[in-house]
C-alpha cells in the first residue's frame, strides 16, 4: 500500500479487519452509523452495494474528507438472497431457526459488496457466491443456535466457524462469503492508488 495514504475501516465486523489484516493492507477504524433499512422494492445486489457506499460515505463525512492527503474510507455489507429475498443478520434465536431451515438443503446466493471513499469519489463491487448447504437436521440448527454463532452473521451461520460442516460446496469467493471480498478489495483500492502491492 502507498506510504503516503492511510486507510479507514467503517465497520464494527472483527472480520472485516481480519481480512484486511491476511492481505497486509494497514487500516484503522472509523465510527459510523448508517440506517440499514432496504427501501420497498430494492433488489437485494442494489441494496448490499448501496449500504456499502454508504458505511464508506458515512466514514468520509465524520473524517471530513477529501483531507487532500488521500485519506480513504472501505465500507462492506454482506446478505444472503434466497429465492429473491434478503436474509441479514438474524435479531434473535428463533430468526436464526428461520434462516437456518430455509437454507437447509438449498442453494442460496452471497452478495458481498465492497466501497471505498476518498470523499469525493465513492467507488464500489459487488461479488456474488452460490453456496450450496446441505440438509440439517432440526437438533443440528438446536445446537448450532446454542453455540451462539448465528446471531451476528448474515444468514445466521459462519462458513469461517463451525458453520463450515454445513457449506457442501462454493462456486465464487471464500473471503466474500466471510464479509469481504478480497479481489474486489484490491481492485479498488489499487483505482486509489494504494493496492497490496
Ligand atoms: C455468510 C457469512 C456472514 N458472515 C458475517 C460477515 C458480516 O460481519 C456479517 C454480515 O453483516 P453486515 O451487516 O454486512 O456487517 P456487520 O454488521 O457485521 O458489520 P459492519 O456493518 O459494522 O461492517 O455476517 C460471516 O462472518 N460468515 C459467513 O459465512
Amino acid at each position: 500500500m502507498r506510504d503516503s495514504s492511510s486507510l479507514y475501516l467503517a465497520s464494527r465486523s472483527p472480520r472485516r479487519a481480519e481480512l484486511l489484516d491476511q492481505i497486509g493492507v494497514p487500516h484503522q477504524p472509523v465510527e459510523s452509523e448508517v440506517d440499514e433499512a432496504p427501501r420497498a422494492g430494492e433488489p437485494p445486489a442494489s441494496y448490499v452495494e448501496r449500504l456499502a457506499r454508504d458505511k464508506a460515505m458515512a466514514g468520509a463525512g465524520v473524517l471530513g474528507l477529501p483531507d487532500g492527503r488521500g485519506t480513504l474510507v472501505l465500507g462492506a455489507d454482506t446478505a444472503i438472497e434466497l429465492d429473491g429475498a434478503i436474509l441479514g443478520k438474524p435479531q434473535d434465536p428463533g430468526g436464526a431457526r428461520r434462516h437456518l431451515t430455509a437454507l437447509s438443503g438449498q442453494e442460496h446466493e452471497v452478495l458481498s459488496a465492497v466501497a471505498i471513499s476518498d470523499g469525493h469519489t465513492t467507488e464500489s463491487r459487488l461479488s456474488r457466491t452460490r453456496v450450496r448447504m446441505r440438509a440439517l437436521e432440526a437438533d443440528e440448527i438446536e445446537a448450532y443456535i446454542e453455540t451462539g454463532e448465528p446471531m451476528d452473521k448474515a444468514g445466521a451461520y459462519a462458513i469461517q466457524g463451525r458453520g463450515a460442516v454445513f457449506v457442501e460446496r462454493i462456486t465464487g469467493s471464500y473471503s466474500a462469503v466471510m464479509g469481504l471480498p478480497l479481489y474486489e478489495t484490491d481492485q479498488l483500492l489499487r483505482r486509489f492508488g494504494a493496492g497490496a502491492f
